[in-house]
């Protein structure tokens, strides 16, 4: 790492909140543990995860999609790890290319490690106040068989939902039977998730209204995580036995997270599509040197 200053924003969809790194040539190297000491709420900047903003030319897992996305996420988990994707993640993206000058307000389509998603920036409303995103989340897969989790040693079954990354749903009688999710509950069987899984609690709010907490793969319990909150709309729809691509209607589900409220709509030919704010909070720089001496 060099030692010029590193331009860093802090941002947030429903309060789940990133680090952005803006790195348009791919020049900064983030290893897991930089990244790792970044997310850190006393030691660091503090964050569920980190969006590094790099061209899709310029970064080796995005080049083939240099043609139709401009810009790559290059998502991580506040433990450093990678995942393929993450829905507030694209929200907060398209925000900051907003907030930065580099796309106006309308469509635009983001290259993530899960492909291509197509993303709106609504026009801010009156006084300033920044509009929502909306985003194509693709097809949910849902993967054949039994799912179970466990949480202070009572199961309960899960479904498994692939929204890109990998997602348990259960159901519960109250928010507050998932326990304390710092830990990851235990998912079963292991053969079902080979990467790891981000767990769903849910709980009915209403007609087409849920609430949900989450443990995050690689972040913990976190305020939102879109994906999930996709995750949940699917699996609550085939709970409820609506299936678009069977009745030729969409359907539409108010999904409420910790950190504020996601509206999630299935089309007939399966498409997600996902709804909610985005809002940048502060920029500034750092010395890398900071992190070098932190981690050394
Ligand atoms: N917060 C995200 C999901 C981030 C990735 C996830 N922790 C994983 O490892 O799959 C979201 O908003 O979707």
């Amino acid at each position: 790492m060099s030692t010029a200053q590193i331009a860093f924003l802090k941002g947030h969809g429903t309060e789940n909140d990133f680090v952005i790194i803006p790195d348009h040539d791919g020049r900064i190297e983030l290893s897991p543990a930089a990244v790792a000491r970044l997310c850190d709420r006393r030691a660091g900047i503090g964050a569920d995860g980190v969006l590094r903003v790099v061209r899709s030319a310029a970064h080796p897992e995005a080049r083939a999609m240099a043609g139709e996305a401009e810009w790559f996420m290059d998502y991580r988990n506040s433990d450093g790890s990678i995942a393929e994707m993450c829905g507030n993640g694209v929200r907060v993206f398209a925000r900051y290319l907003h907030h930065a000058g580099l796309v106006e307000a309308g469509d635009l389509t983001v290259a993530t490690r899960a492909g291509l998603r197509h993303a709106h920036i609504a026009k801010g409303g009156p006084e300033g106040a920044a509009g929502d995103v909306t985003v194509g989340m693709g097809r949910a897969a849902l993967p054949e068989g039994e799912v179970t989790v466990t949480v202070d040693g009572r199961s309960r079954p899960a479904r498994n939902v692939n929204m890109g990354n990998p997602h348990a749903v259960t159901f519960v009688d109250d928010l507050a039977d998932a326990g304390n999710l710092f830990t990851a509950p235990a998912v079963a069987p292991a053969d079902a998730y080979p990467e790891g899984a981000n767990v769903e609690f849910v709980v009915d709010r209403g007609p087409r209204h849920v609430a949900m907490r989450v443990h995050e793969r690689g972040s913990g319990e976190t305020r939102s995580c879109g994906t999930g909150a996709c995750a949940v709309m699917v699996a609550t729809a085939r709970r409820d036995g609506l299936d678009p691509a069977v009745t030729g209607l969409p359907v539409t589900y108010t999904v409420d997270v910790p950190g504020g409220r996601l509206v999630i709509s299935e089309a007939p030919d399966g498409t997600v599509e996902m709804t909610g704010p985005a809002v940048i909070v502060a920029g500034g720089t750092f010395d890398p040197s900071w992190l070098d001496a932190a981690l050394a």
